[in-house]
This record gives structure tokens, sequence and C-alpha cells, in this order.
């Protein structure tokens, strides 16, 4: 018997991410080669003529998985039903501006996005956000969805994670396979903390392994907080194949198993894990066992650890206090 379609959302469907983005779902590459898989595409009415555009591509693409496409500008009708709501439709930051910079503008669209997806989504929706600044976005979307489980809503550090990853393995000279346990801990922001000594290369420590304390500290890590902005400069644009595959990394993560003695990052709403306040939307080491997400309690913190992690939680109690009105 064929397998039920996973249905989709994905906001900003026309924008940069959404165009890298929407492709690899209808290949298979988020849910599997045997997964078909429907879209729900959601703009707004500026680019309706440029979603069309994408949706003709969709088609044009012949894809054996993709059973349905629906493209709207009503956020009823793009949550109906909906298994997994991917929110990137959102403005992106330019040279020179902190991703929190976009929280007057992009907070609000977050409130009306939260309760559509309460009074229309599938009863099991899992929400990935991805718009900037995402972890308190997607606080802002959480706190909107009355009566969906706060557990159903994450943010994005994966792709923080995966340039971790390629920093170290590149420091090291050994395969990118090779680096496991990284840890993005705090905001997907410029404090954010690449986790290098709970980041493992062949099974060891990386710091052990790379050996290197003041190109840990005074490089790698600057590298991974402001590779974003690095990214707009070079580019005269943000992230957007890199973040889509994030994204499809991100899904894959929390819908397949964990391997053994691995972890991996993930914005999720704080039990009060690590002694951070609970309710906050922060990025910790997480396992999942195909559907729950855990995040993994025995990672040890030392002094430089705590401090770094504790000064990205600061700054996300500061955006939370800033939304204080939407939330
Ligand atoms: N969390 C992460 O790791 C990353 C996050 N981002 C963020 O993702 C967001 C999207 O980036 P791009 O696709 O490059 O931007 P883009 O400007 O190319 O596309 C954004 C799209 O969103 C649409 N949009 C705006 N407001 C909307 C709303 N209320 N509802 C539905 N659609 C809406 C726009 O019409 C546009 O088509 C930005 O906020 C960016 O900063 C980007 C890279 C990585
Ligand atoms: O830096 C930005 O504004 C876009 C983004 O979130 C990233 O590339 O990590």
């Amino acid at each position: 018997m064929s397998k039920e379609p996973i249905r989709v959302a994905v906001t900003g469907a026309a924008g940069n991410i959404g165009y890298a983005l929407l492709f690899r779902i209808a290949s298979g590459a988020m849910f599997g080669p045997d997964q078909p898989v429907a879209l729900n595409l959601i703009e707004i009415p500026p680019a309706l003529d440029a979603l069309k555009g994408v949706c003709m591509e969709l088609d044009d693409c012949a894809f054996p998985l993709l059973k349905d496409v629906v493209a709207t500008t009503d956020l009823d009708e793009g949550f109906k039903d909906v298994n997994w709501a991917l929110l990137v439709g959102s403005v992106p930051r330019k040279d020179g501006m902190e991703r929190a910079d976009l929280l007057g503008i992009n907070g609000k669209v977050f409130t009306g996005q939260g309760k559509a997806i309460a009074a229309n989504a599938a009863s099991d929706v899992r929400v990935l956000v991805v718009g900037n600044p995402c972890n308190t976005n997607c606080l802002i979307a959480m706190n909107n969805a009355e009566g969906v489980p706060n557990d159903r809503f994450f943010a994005m550090t994966m792709l923080d994670e995966n340039r971790a990853k390629t920093q170290l393995a590149q420091k090291a000279g050994v395969d990118v396979t090779e680096v496991t346990n990284m840890t993005i801990w705090g905001n997907h922001s410029a404090t954010q903390y690449p986790d290098f000594y709970s980041a493992q290369i062949g099974g060891k420590s990386a710091a052990d392994v790379i050996g290197d304390e003041s190109w840990l500290k005074e490089t790698f890590i600057p590298t991974v907080q402001k590779r974003g902005a690095a990214i707009i400069k070079a580019r005269g644009a943000s992230s957007a194949a890199s973040a889509a595959n994030g994204i499809v990394d991100s899904v894959r993560r929390l819908t397949t198993p964990t391997p053994a003695g691995d972890t991996f990052s993930m914005c999720l709403c704080s039990d009060g894990s690590y002694d951070t306040p609970e309710g906050l939307i922060i990025s910790f080491p997480c396992r999942s066992n195909g559907s729950e997400i855990e995040i993994v309690q025995d990672v040890e913190l030392n002094d430089f650890s705590r401090e770094k992690f504790d000064a990205s939680v600061k700054e996300l109690a500061e955006e939370r206090d800033a939304v204080k009105d939407l939330i």
C-alpha cells in the first residue's frame, strides 16, 4: 500500500532559501526516497507571480514523490493539515546589521503564523523556524499557537553546526564525517558558542586533536559566529543554498534516530536544562529516537564554555523582553 504524503508548509517559498529548498523536499532528500510529499507554499501578495513560476518549475521536474502543491497567500489555507511548517518567510538582514535588528520587522509575522498553525495544522504538526532572528521568532510562534505543545517548536542552528564541523575538519585535515558531537549552544547569533571541547574528531575531543587553543578561541569561534555576515559581504545576499541544506539536515536529524554516541544542535524550548531559563528557545545538544527529541544532559561545560553559553542565553532573554507584547 502506498504511504500517505507528508504535507509540508514552506513560508517565503518564492524567496532565495525557498528556491533552494523546495526541489530537495520534492526529490525525497528530506523524508527519504519512499515517502510521498505534498507542498503548501505560502507567500505574500507581491511574490505571488514569482511563486507561480516556482510551481511551474516544480511541475517541470515531474518528481515521482510530489503528490500535491498548494500555492497561497492565505495562512489558513497554507497551514491546512500540514505535518511540518517550515517558517522561512521574512526579511533577511543586510551588510552591517545583526539578526536581532530584524525583530521589529519580522517578529509580528510569527504571531499570525502561530495562530494559523494552531487553528489549521495536523495534530502531529512540527514547526521549524528559520526566518531571523529565528530563536525569538520561534518563541513568538510557539506562544501564539495555543493548544500546540511547546515541544513541537524548533529553530535552526544546523547551519552553524555544519559550518563548525567543516572548519574543524579542515584544520585537522580529516574528512568532515569524522567530526561528531558538534554542539552550538545558545542563540543563532554572533554570541552562539560552538563548543570545540565537547566536539569530537575521530571519537576524541576536538580541542585535544587540534591542540591549538588559541586558534580555537580566537579564529574558530569568531569564524563560525560571523559566517553569516561573511557570506552576506561576499555574495551581497544571505546564505541560501547552505541554509536550505541546513533545513533538510534539521528535519532529517529530528525524524531519524541519532547514531549511537552522537548529538546534534537544535534550538528548542528550554525545560531548565543546564540551568537555563525555562521557556526560552535555546540551542542545546540533542538526540532523537526518530520521533521524540531529548536534550542530552551530560555534556560537560568548563568555565570557558559556561561563560560563553551564559552570555548567549542572556541575549535571548533580552530578545524575549523586547518582544513581550507579542508573546
Ligand atoms: N536560521 C538560519 O540559519 C538562517 C536564517 N535565514 C533567514 O531566512 C529568512 C529568509 O531568507 P531568504 O530566503 O534568503 O530571503 P528572501 O528575501 O530571498 O526571501 C524571503 C521570502 O519571504 C517572503 N515573505 C516575507 N514576509 C512573508 C510573510 N509574512 N509570509 C510569507 N512569506 C513572506 C518574501 O516575499 C520572500 O519571497 C531571512 O530572515 C534570513 O535572515 C537565512 C539563512 C540562515
Ligand atoms: O546571517 C544571516 O543573516 C543569515 C543567517 O542566519 C546565516 O547565514 O546564518
